[in-house]
Order: C-alpha cells, then structure tokens, then sequence
C-alpha cells in the first residue's frame, strides 16, 4: 500500500495547477513539481539534490529565505504578504513574469530531521483585476469632483476644499481669499450665439484662468451656471486684489467676440467679488462665501468687467 501511495502523492503534486517546492533540513531541493518545471524552465534534472539558493540566487536573504528558515529551524509557517512580495521567484507565462502568492509550510518527515514545502500560486489574474478596480475607482473618484462640462473643480470639490482651507487658515493663522467670477451678460451671449456656443466659452474661460493658478493649494471650481469661486489660501487682500486683477485681464484677452455685452470691448468679460478672511477676524465660511457674493454684485452693479472686495462679517 505505502508503495503506491508514494509515486500517487508524487503524480498529486506534479498535477496540481501550483508550484510545490519541497526542501531537506539542508536546503537541497528533494521536489520540484511540473508546474515550476513549466514556469521556471528548469527541469527536475536540473535542480533535484542542488541547493535550493544555487537554483535560486536572488532569494538568498530576502524574506523567502527568512520563511524558509522560519520553517526549518523554527517550524514555524510563512506566508509572504504579497504587496511586499510580488513575484519573488522568476516564473513566466508568455514571457510575463508571474505576480505570485508564497507560503512555506514546515513538514514533519519520519525518521529525518524537518523538511519544508513550499507554494506558490499565480496570482495574476487577481492582481491585474485589483489594479483595473483601483483604476476604475480613481476615475470615479476623479469624475465626482469634477464639473462634467468644463473638467475643472465642481461644486462638491469646492465645499471639500473651502472646508479644509478654512480649517488650515485658522490653524495656520493665516489669510484665506475667495473670489466669485462670473460672466458678465451671459445670458444674452446664450441668447445671441446659442447654447453651444455659450458652453463653448465657459470651457476656454474655466481653463485659462484654471491655467493661472500656480500654488497646489489654489483651487478654481465651477460654483454655478456661469459663476466660478477661486480659494486662495495663504493670500491678503492686497494679494487676492492683484490675482483678481489679472484674471480680469486676462479673461478680456481671450478676446472671444461678445456682441450683446454692455462692455464697450464687445468682449466677453468677468465681474470678481473678492472677500478675505483676515488672521485676526475668523469667520465662518458661509459669511466668507456671503461677502465674496456681496462683492461680486457690487462689481456687476458699478458697471462690469470690474473688481469689488468686501469684508466678511
Ligand atoms: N451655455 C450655457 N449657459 C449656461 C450654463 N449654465 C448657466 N448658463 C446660463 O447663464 C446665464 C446666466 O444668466 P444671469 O444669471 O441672468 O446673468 P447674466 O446674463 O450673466 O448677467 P450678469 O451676471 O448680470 O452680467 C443663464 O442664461 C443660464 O442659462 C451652461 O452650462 N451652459
């Protein structure tokens, strides 16, 4: 019975669809099933009886050496975290090297000191399927705090962002600015050139005043229809003036035709209300939002194409 049992044991282990490696007390390798000799393109002759490091050199004092030792000496099992350990051995399919899960397992042999068997299982195909989900999930991430038609910030962006700003600013004690833009006489642009047209302009105009943004804290998001807020943490008035100033100027030099706007340019052109939370007069960000609106209809109500700031209250 036991000498049948052993060549079947030995047809077990070269069926099965992983890698079974076993060791002696001495590192020799005693087994080396089909599927390594598959993957590995080293065959039973080539390996039986030989150090298991001479076979495989750049295992030697990584952490499938420290398992086997585990193993061995302590008998104690391992299985190697696979972040840290993602195709210890050089194991192929199609000239791609096998993403692999490895154990080592301590055996008890009769009448012989301890062996050890090690697994190790392709886990590709779990690998590649983790990394398309994490992809996906990024990119679903990435679309819920973007605007659909402009690709800048969305609203939800900016109350994420206004939260942990303010947040910062206070902590910091430092200034926090926030500007309202928005297009002036937009409606009658729509009115006058169509739809399309008039989703045309917000994207030029959302990506060359996004462009002039320059500190990674900066955010520009699209708060409404025609209507952008700008954060600029760590900015005074006297700075968020300036930015203001030149995001004025610099929507005016797109130069995108604009028949039915009161500006004598015949431009497209933006109103800006800045409000600034100062380090020594915190608010809370709805006054901050309250003013920077305030101040937006101060500009639109002086004439256009201007700037208005407003203290928060
Ligand atoms: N094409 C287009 N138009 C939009 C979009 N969102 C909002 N609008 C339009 O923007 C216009 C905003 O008009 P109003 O709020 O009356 O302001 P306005 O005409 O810009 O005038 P002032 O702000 O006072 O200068 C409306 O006609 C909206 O239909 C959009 O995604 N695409």
């Amino acid at each position: 019975m036991t000498s049948l049992r052993l060549p079947l044991l030995e047809s077990v282990f070269c069926a099965v669809s992983l890698g079974a490696i076993v060791l002696d007390s001495e590192r020799r390798i005693v087994l080396w099933n089909s599927w390594m000799v598959k993957h590995s393109g080293l065959s039973h002759e080539q390996v039986l009886g030989r150090d298991f490091f001479d076979v495989c050199p750049d295992l030697r004092g990584g952490r499938v050496d420290a398992a086997i030792q585990h193993a061995l000496y302590n008998n104690f099992p391992s299985l190697l975290s696979q972040t840290l350990n993602k195709a210890p051995f050089a194991l192929f399919v199609r000239e791609e090297r096998i993403q692999q899960a490895v154990e080592v397992t301590p055996i008890a042999v009769d009448a012989a000191p301890r062996h050890c068997l090690i697994q190790v299982s392709d886990v590709s195909i779990a690998v590649t399927r983790e990394k398309l989900l994490r992809e996906q999930a990024m990119v679903l991430r990435s679309q819920t705090f973007a605007d659909g038609l402009t690709g800048i910030a969305n609203r939800r962006h900016f109350d994420v962002a206004m939260e942990k700003e303010h947040r910062r600013a206070k902590r910091g004690g430092t200034p926090l600015s926030l500007l309202m833009i928005d297009i002036d006489h937009f409606k009658a642009y729509n009115d006058h050139y169509g739809h399309q047209k008039g989703d045309q302009c917000l994207i030029q105009v959302a990506a060359a005043l996004a462009e002039m943004l320059k500190r990674p804290c900066d955010l520009m998001a699209r708060y409404g229809g025609e209507e952008f807020a700008m954060i600029l943490p760590e900015t005074d008035v006297e700075q968020a003036m300036l930015m203001a100033e030149a995001i004025r100027a610099r929507a005016q030099e797109l130069a995108i035709p604009h028949e039915r706007n009161t500006d004598a340019s015949q431009l497209v052109t933006v109103s800006i209300g800045i409000a600034t939370q100062r380090v020594d007069a915190p608010v809370e960000i709805d006054a901050l939002i309250g003013a920077a609106d305030r101040a937006l209809y101060q500009a639109k109500r002086n004439g256009r194409n201007l700037i208005a700031s407003m203290l928060p209250a």
